[in-house]
């Protein structure tokens, strides 16, 4: 087995300098602090009206302030963990020396996630750089649909092809679709030989799409390619109400890198009056039949539009999970979401990239990176509630089930972790010492099938600890940042890996209407994180989570919080220039210059750090428009969900983004960066946001013209947020999917006049 300590290490974890972005933050909260004194001495000297303004601005900013500090923890000491794939040869002497990983993909909808996506995942992952013959992949089916088992058992027919064309020939990039949509591949540098197989593999690959297709659209003839008992089974599914079904596609036989590795579809049992808990219960599902299947010590996730970018990324991930002395510190291993045929410049803000470099790299410097739900790699036995071994060779708690035999212990671990006596046996290994590494290899799938089957039930977990203190964790739509975060209050550490080029790539979202349900979707969950069970607050003080990661947590859990002082800021200009009083000091005064400089200081350090990582200017203000955008609409909406289930009024579900079927959406180019809109509610308050601050405007420019420049710095923060919500603006005058409905309008010119005459009441 692998030696510990003797080869060189396989990873090195480097401070990023950040000298001169912490002085300019440290400035940047100075000025926020001096703006805040200003206004708490200014305050007894107002009255009226202005005093309110003026106290509702100072508690906005202690808001700000607030987050201000939390973001400057987050980002103080940047780390980055650079590999060493080249020395793993060392560690590992021969192939079969090399750890098993199962590795997991989800899917939930047919036609929001077109099967083509899930299968060129799939393929990608089939073709990665490793022994096929100890990794497995598992594909969960939340909607148990024929149209994605046939198409991954077509799939798997051209993986016979696929991935030893992709080995002979060191393929860089496997998912296919991505291979054949660059014809560079085949140009006339190469030989017939290579022109002859890539051709052929292309045809194929094209009479995949075809059939996959047909399958979509209904006019497949299922029986001519599937077998009578499987065509039985799915023609009876109803969905959502239907007994679990797993089945092996391929099963390998090989000892080395023959062949393709191991291929199981799992649909769990869903019926209608149980819980599932969405992509949390499907990846508990995964953990559990993989654990009677294959169990391999180490599993990987990808949602089903993340393919495989880099075909070494497994020997990437394995650099960090043995590159360390003590186990702890690799509980996870997480590679950062990078999107594929994303829009020029981030029109919809959603491609994360400045979140994942700067917020990233600042996670790594503390506790480690937080599990985003794909591209990530667990050590099993963290995920089944294994407390890291605190010294570096020490045993870890749970090892005292290790010893099967003994009754009352094998009770307790039943009441953990269900009733199956096959998945005991594989939890036992994963948690032994010494079991833990050498997977537990069954003789083959077939015979393992019924206990697979039997883990897949619905009731299964009823009366254990799944989704609380095993497996991922239940009660947020973001299972991922709640779970990663229950690893770290255990004492785990997770390390980040970012080879060149990316891990994984998926797609983000193509449109306004889902862009901000997906902002939504993640606000309410991380809220849910932090006011459930599992929050930061509680783990820093009953847990190991350390205190600045959980403040790193908290930064970004509060997201749904900072809806209320936006909203707030942004209605501010705008009424006090309909009632002619101020906020901000008055631009003769010398005191101007603190808003003066903090609006131009906190805007220049944005643009450094989006120029530092080559981004462009163009690209930074579509961000910052987007982030008003979202905090005022998605953010919000997300609170108000969060609310609602406190109060057990309603459930905060998962909705699931629809993927585009690889750049099908028909849209000339320039359209595709547009903001589309639906009659969803998530529009109104941005609608209602730019109709008030034209109104102000409209009444403030003839006090300007007149000479009166009294209220001049309320009337520019005014034209900010109208410029941020320019893209409605534009909604208000365009048709089709690209203009405001008429019923948002309609909603929101009433709100904002309603806010208008009261302003003109009181004033
Ligand atoms: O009931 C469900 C709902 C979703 N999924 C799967 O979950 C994954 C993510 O769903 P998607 O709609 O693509 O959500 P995103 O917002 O793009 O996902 C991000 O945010 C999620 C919640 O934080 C994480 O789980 C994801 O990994 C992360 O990519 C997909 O593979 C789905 O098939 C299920 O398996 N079952
Ligand atoms: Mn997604």
């Amino acid at each position: 087995m692998a030696s510990q300590n003797s080869s060189p290490p396989l990873q090195q974890r480097l401070k990023v300098d950040r000298k001169f972005m912490n002085a300019f933050s440290l400035l940047l909260l100075l000025l926020l602090l001096s703006f805040m004194s200003y206004r708490l001495a200014t305050l007894p000297t107002l009255e009226g009206l202005e005093y309110w303004f003026w106290a509702l601005a100072l508690a906005c900013e202690t808001c700000f302030t607030w987050l201000w500090l939390l973001s400057i923890n987050g980002n103080w000491n940047p780390v980055l963990f650079k590999t060493y794939p080249e020395r793993l040869p060392l560690r590992f002497k021969s192939e079969l020396e090399l750890p098993a990983i199962d590795v997991f993909v989800t899917t939930a909808d047919p036609f929001m996630e077109p099967p083509i996506i899930v299968i060129n995942t799939v393929l990608s992952i089939l073709a990665v750089d490793y022994p096929t013959s100890k990794f497995a992949v598992y594909v969960s089916d939340d909607a148990c649909s024929i149209i994605t088992f046939y198409s991954l058992s077509m799939a798997s027919e051209f993986a016979r092809t696929w991935v030893p064309f992709c080995k002979k020939h060191n393929v860089s990039v496997r998912a296919p679709f991505m291979y054949f949509s660059d014809n560079t591949a085949a140009s006339d540098s190469f030989s017939p030989e290579f022109l002859s197989e890539w051709k052929m593999v292309k045809s194929q690959y094209e009479e995949l799409c075809r059939r996959v297709s047909e399958a979509v659209s209904g006019s497949c003839k299922y029986h001519q390619y599937m077998r009578s008992e499987d065509l039985a089974f799915f023609s009876r599914i109803e969905r959502g109400d239907h007994p679990s079904v797993v089945k092996v596609i391929v099963e390998n036989g090989e000892k080395g890198s023959e062949g393709v590795g191991h291929l199981i579809y799992i649909g769990r049992e869903k019926r209608r009056k149980h819980r599932h808990h969405f992509k949390a219960g499907a990846m508990n599902t995964l953990f559990r039949v993989s654990g009677v299947m294959t169990n391999a010590p180490f599993t990987m996730n990808v949602d089903c539009d993340m393919f495989v970018n880099n075909p070494r990324c497994f020997y990437e991930a394995l650099c960090l999970l043995f590159g360390f002395e003590s186990e702890r510190d690799a509980g996870f291993v997480q590679f950062p979401q990078v999107f594929y045929g994303g829009l020029k410049d981030d029109p919809f803000g959603n491609q994360l990239k400045v979140l994942y470099h700067t917020l990233g790299r600042g996670f790594a410097g503390l506790q480690g990176m937080l599990y985003s739900g794909t591209g990530c790699f667990h050590r099993r036995k963290a995920i089944y509630g294994a407390q890291p071994p605190e010294l570096p060779n020490g045993k870890g708690q749970l090892t005292k089930y290790m010893n099967g035999s003994d009754e009352a212990k094998m009770e307790e671990l039943e009441s953990i972790f269900g009733h199956s006596e096959e998945f005991l046996k594989s939890v036992v290994c994963i948690l032994s010492e010494d079991g833990y590494l050498g997977s537990y290899n069954p003789v083959s799938l077939a015979s393992t099938l019924e206990a697979a089957h039997e883990v897949a039930r619905c009731t299964y977990e009823n009366h254990t600890q799944w989704g609380d203190k095993v497996g991922l964790v239940y009660g947020s739509t973001t299972e991922d940042v709640l779970s990663g975060l229950r690893l770290h209050s255990m004492g785990w550490k997770s390390a980040s890996c970012t080879p060149e080029p990316p891990g994984f790539l998926g797609c983000a979202p193509s449109s306004g209407p889902e862009s901000l349900t997906q902002s939504k979707r993640w606000a309410t969950g991380i809220l849910e994180v932090l006011v459930g069970s599992h929050s930061p607050l509680l783990a820093v003080v009953t847990k190991k989570l350390q205190f600045r990661q959980c403040w790193a947590y908290i930064t970004i859990t509060v997201w749904a919080l900072c809806s209320l002082p936006e909203l707030c800021y942004a209605t501010l200009p705008a009424i006090c220039i309909l009632t002619g009083r101020s906020f901000l000091p008055k631009v003769t005064q010398s005191d101007a210059l603190f808003p003066i400089s903090l609006f131009i200081l906190f805007n220049l350090y944005s643009i450094i750090e989006y120029w530092q990582i080559k981004l462009s200017l163009r690209e930074w203000w579509n961000n910052q428009r987007m982030a008003r955008i979202n905090c005022t609409s998605a953010w919000l909406f997300g609170l108000f969900d969060v609310i609602l289930k406190l109060l057990h009024l309603s459930e905060t579900v998962f909705v699931v983004t629809p993927k585009d079927d690889h750049g099908s959406s028909g849209d000339e180019a320039k359209d595709r960066g547009r903001l589309t809109f639906d009659s969803s509610l998530l529009f109104l308050p941005p609608t209602t946001l730019l109709l008030l601050n034209l109104a102000a405007l409209g009444a403030g420019i003839p006090m300007l013209t007149s000479g009166d420049i009294s209220l001049v710095g309320e009337m520019v923060c005014s034209a900010w947020v109208v410029a941020s919500f320019f893209p409605f603006a534009k909604g208000l005058v365009r048709k089709g999917r690209y203009g405001l409905p008429w019923s948002t309008i309609f909603k929101s010119g009433v709100i904002a006049s309603f806010i208008v005459h009261v302003c003109r009441y009181i004033a």
